[in-house]
């Protein structure tokens, strides 16, 4: 019986070069430039990570954060996808949350934030009141599983008043809707 033949495969460090032809690595490529997408002070940085294909208009962003006030300035939501928080480098975020509603802001009273670990995204319902997530730490990557056109309503030439509305994007000005200071405390 012949001696079974071995394939040694060697494993490779996974560069963006090496897996061209296999796909696109979902993570930061600062060689990627970001989107003119400009709220926050410029501490939320979004890039499309590739040409996601699918059905729909769907897309994944990486959106690199750094450390901001616990202070929830909007809170927004998408009627036509369930978009998606996904952290890259295990880091730690905060997010805060209202339940979908049929009213046009979300319910003061129903707010409520929770500290993510790192170690699992969040998958929110289709109108789940949010504001985009906060870093614990600065230089955190989270992977964006969201509709283009709620990316494209985010873009500066789109911000009017201070609020961001679009086809899926309704993101309200909370201290101008509500005059209060919503501050999380961790
Ligand atoms: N960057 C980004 O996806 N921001 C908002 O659409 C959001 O839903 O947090």
């Amino acid at each position: 019986m012949s001696e079974t033949e071995h394939l040694k495969i060697r494993v490779e460090t996974p560069t963006a070069e090496a897996l061209k032809p296999f796909g696109v690595v979902l993570g930061r490529d600062e060689s990627v430039a970001p989107l003119p997408i400009d709220l926050y002070e410029g501490r939320v940085k979004v890039r499309r990570a590739g040409k996601f294909v699918s059905d729909d208009k769907t897309e994944m962003t990486v959106c690199t954060l750094q450390r901001r006030p616990y202070i929830a300035e909007y809170m927004e939501r998408h009627t036509e996808h369930t978009q998606a928080f996904v952290p890259l480098g295990s880091k730690p975020f905060v997010a805060l949350f209202a339940p979908p509603n049929e009213e046009a802001l979300p319910d003061l009273k129903e707010i409520r934030a929770f500290l993510f670990d790192g170690s699992a995204g969040f998958m929110m319902h289709r109108g789940t009141w949010h504001e985009f997530p906060f870093a614990v730490l600065d230089d955190t990557d989270l992977l964006v599983i969201l509709r283009s056109e709620a990316t494209e309503g985010l873009k500066s030439d789109n911000v009017i008043g201070n609020e961001a509305v679009g086809p899926d994007l309704e993101k309200r000005d909370m201290a101008a809707r509500f005059g209060v200071k919503i501050e999380l405390e961790l």
